[in-house]
């Protein structure tokens, strides 16, 4: 039996940072359950004075969800915990509900915790649930599109909205063990009857996982998630080194690879980092193709050329490798929104929200008159960058002529690292911080791990 005395909180919690206190993810299930006890019992015992608020999401899906999020507050009450329920109270898509209700899931998860200045959110992922994750992604037959990205699983810690960390401290523990803790200490959970419908991916994996004959597939697949998320962070390091010594930004929304980048010697590296890069550009949440990027490296070898992958113009000349985003599919003008994410690749800050404002595409016909040539980079790669930057527009001076460059005073819009910029697991922070030093987006807010940095 697992040992679940205080020695055993103590190596869940130990390398985590609470000093600026934590939001806990409750569902009323046995793992976060759980997870919530545990936590408690670490604080009481090592850090009594950090805040600790637990969250129910009422998703509002299933007849029930409102009792079931009553039974946490009713435990949260006995333990003394604070506890807040939040429901989701927006339209519910009719596809595609599972990956909805998570976005609204860490949304509300993320507001709750600013609310009250916390900036880590933790859950009760298991070692079931990354098994299940890895097998099914293997199913999926998502390795050979990504090179085996995904199969390194759920990341100790991932940072959501650039801002907010969500740590997983039971990744290592078995949903079993957690389970016997909760009846010795008779307290109860609930069951979400969608957890055992197979007619879901994950049951399904979930069932085959069960018994003795699952133990060994499961042993299997955390290691294979191990191995994995070493190689992963290790790609991701040498990417990092590339990016460090070969790309650079000569203006807003231009990348350029130095062509030495071809001949460097470590063309998986290469490729990698040439797909961050490639996703930074065109404003795209995921990776670009493997074999399609791999494809471009073996074409850039082959000397000068253009094409567009990822939204993204790659611009082989003379004077180096150049990426931008191809101006096909820019937004059109819209009401201007502060805070809002603009073509996946800025952050839009609007300090002077007075009077009806537009977004839109700079456009070509202003990029010329204002471009001018700089350093070594072609003009007319510099006028093409600026093209499809933003600029800010009277709403009624639609007709008028283009916008001053840089932008008028009250507007910025800062770049942000596509790829990462929603989920940054932390696999991924070294070439993530490389890449957001390279386009001047807002570095990363340190990881609350010990043993670790972020820069
Ligand atoms: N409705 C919710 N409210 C708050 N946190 C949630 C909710 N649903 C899931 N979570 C968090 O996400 C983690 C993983 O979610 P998942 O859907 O795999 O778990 P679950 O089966 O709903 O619940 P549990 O993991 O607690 O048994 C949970 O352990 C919990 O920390």
């Amino acid at each position: 039996m697992l040992d679940t005395g205080p020695d055993f909180s103590t190596r869940l919690f130990s390398h985590i940072d609470f000093t600026n206190g934590a939001v806990a993810a409750v569902s009323g299930g046995s793992d976060s359950t759980a997870l919530l006890l545990l936590l408690k019992q670490h604080l009481d015992r090592t850090a009594p004075s950090a805040r600790l608020l637990a969250v129910t999401v009422d998703h509002g899906l299933r007849q029930g969800s409102a009792d079931e999020a009553q039974a946490v507050a009713k435990l949260c009450a006995e333990r003394g915990i604070a506890h807040r329920i939040l429901a989701w109270s927006g339209e519910k898509p009719s596809t595609g509900l599972p990956a909805a209700a998570r976005e609204a899931r860490y949304r509300l998860l993320a507001s709750a915790a600013r609310a009250e200045g916390i900036g880590l959110i933790v859950t009760g992922h298991t070692s079931d649930d990354q098994a299940e994750t890895v097998l099914m992604r293997l199913d999926r037959n998502d390795a050979a599109r990504d090179e085996g990205r995904g199969l390194a699983g759920m990341a100790p810690a991932t940072l959501h909205d650039w801002r907010d960390w969500i740590v997983r401290p039971l990744l290592g523990v078995r949903r079993h063990a957690l389970r016997d803790f909760l009846r010795r200490q008779q307290v109860g959970w609930t069951e979400d009857p969608t957890n055992a419908d197979e007619a879901f991916e994950r049951p399904r994996m979930r069932a085959t996982l069960a018994g003795e004959a699952g133990a060994q597939r499961m042993n299997d697949a955390l290691a294979l998630a191990a191995k994995e998320a070493g190689a992963r962070t290790r790609l991701g390091a040498e990417a990092t080194c590339l990016i460090e010594r070969f790309a650079s930004q000569p203006a807003a929304g231009l990348i350029r690879l130095d062509p030495a980048l071809l001949g460097a010697g470590d063309d998986r590296a290469a490729v990698y980092a040439l797909r961050i890069l490639l996703a930074t550009s065109g404003g795209i949440a995921f990776l670009p193709d493997q074999a399609r990027s791999e494809a471009l490296f073996a074409r850039l070898k082959a000397g000068f050329f253009c094409a567009t992958l990822s939204r993204t113009v790659v611009d082989f000349r003379r004077a180096g490798i150049f990426l931008r985003r191809e101006m096909r599919g820019l937004p059109a003008a819209a009401a201007a929104v502060d805070a809002a994410i603009w073509d996946g690749r800025r952050q839009i800050t609007l300090n002077d929200a007075s009077g009806a404002l537009l977004i839109a595409p700079f456009g070509a016909a202003a990029a010329k008159r204002l471009a001018a040539g700089r350093g070594e980079t072609p003009p007319s790669l510099l006028r093409a960058a600026l093209a499809a930057e933003p600029a800010l527009l009277e709403a009624v001076g639609k007709a008028g002529p283009a916008p001053d460059w840089p932008a008028p005073q009250g507007f910025a819009a800062s770049p942000i690292v596509s790829p990462f910029a929603r989920f940054l697991p932390s696999f991924d922070l070294a070439p993530a911080r490389a890449v957001a030093g390279l386009v001047g987006a807002a570095p990363l807010p340190a990881l609350p791990l010990r043993g670790h940095s972020a820069g």
